[in-house]
């Protein structure tokens, strides 16, 4: 929904809702270097920020990208973020890209064997693998990344993954967290 004078939106679903910690001027696109700037404020290190955006920019980029646009062709439009929805992932996206309360149940209800409400690398590896859809070399890397960032941030000191923690990420909400940022619901 953009406002009048194009100024801050109130995304609707929770996929803009991921993205939009990144557009850190509000203006509805996530640029290369917003991605950049955001990895390096939840903590990744220069070198991993950059390649890092370089991949989701110029993978969903030009998928987003509206017909008429003048902007570089890394721009990430918030609007069309559901274009960027690739597949192998865990369908915890609908493909508006709202949130799908039962299929993120699954994930742990399913691979969470060891801990209750919790994965282990080696679960969460299993998660991912049982998701692949033949051939999709792609959706297979996209998990992977999204995934193995996940943990990398999100595990706790045993190693584990938590759901609750999990569930933040699909909102967004867990980038503000790691930013020691106050999100657009206060949280
Ligand atoms: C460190 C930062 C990030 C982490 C840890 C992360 C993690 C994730 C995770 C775990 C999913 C769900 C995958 C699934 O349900 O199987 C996801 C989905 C997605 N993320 Fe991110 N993400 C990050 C940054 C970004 C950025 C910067 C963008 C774009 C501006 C982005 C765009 C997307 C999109 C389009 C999806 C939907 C893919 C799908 O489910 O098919 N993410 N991300």
């Amino acid at each position: 929904v953009a406002t009048a004078d194009g100024g801050a939106r109130a995304w609707t679903t929770a996929l803009q809702q991921h993205v939009a910690f990144f557009d850190s001027d509000k203006d509805g696109i996530v640029s290369f270097s917003e991605t950049e700037t955001g990895l390096r404020s939840i903590g990744f290190g220069f070198a991993a920020a950059t390649a890092a955006a370089t991949l989701i920019n110029g993978v969903i980029g030009p998928k987003t990208r509206p017909e008429n646009a003048t902007t570089s062709t890394f721009s990430i439009y918030i609007e069309n973020i559901q274009k960027g929805i690739h597949t192998s992932d865990s369908g915890s996206y609908d493909a508006q890209g709202n949130f799908v309360q039962a299929k993120f149940d699954e994930i742990f209800s399913k691979y969470g064997k060891t801990t209750p409400n919790a994965l282990t690398e080696s679960e969460l590896e299993q998660m991912r693998h049982a998701n692949r859809k033949d051939n999709d070399f792609k959706g297979w890397a996209a998990s992977k990344a999204e995934w193995d960032q996940l943990y990398g941030l999100a595990k706790d000191k045993n190693g584990l993954l938590h759901k609750d923690t999990t569930r933040t990420v699909y909102d967004g909400s867990l980038f503000y967290k790691l930013a020691n940022k106050t999100g657009p619901s206060g949280n």
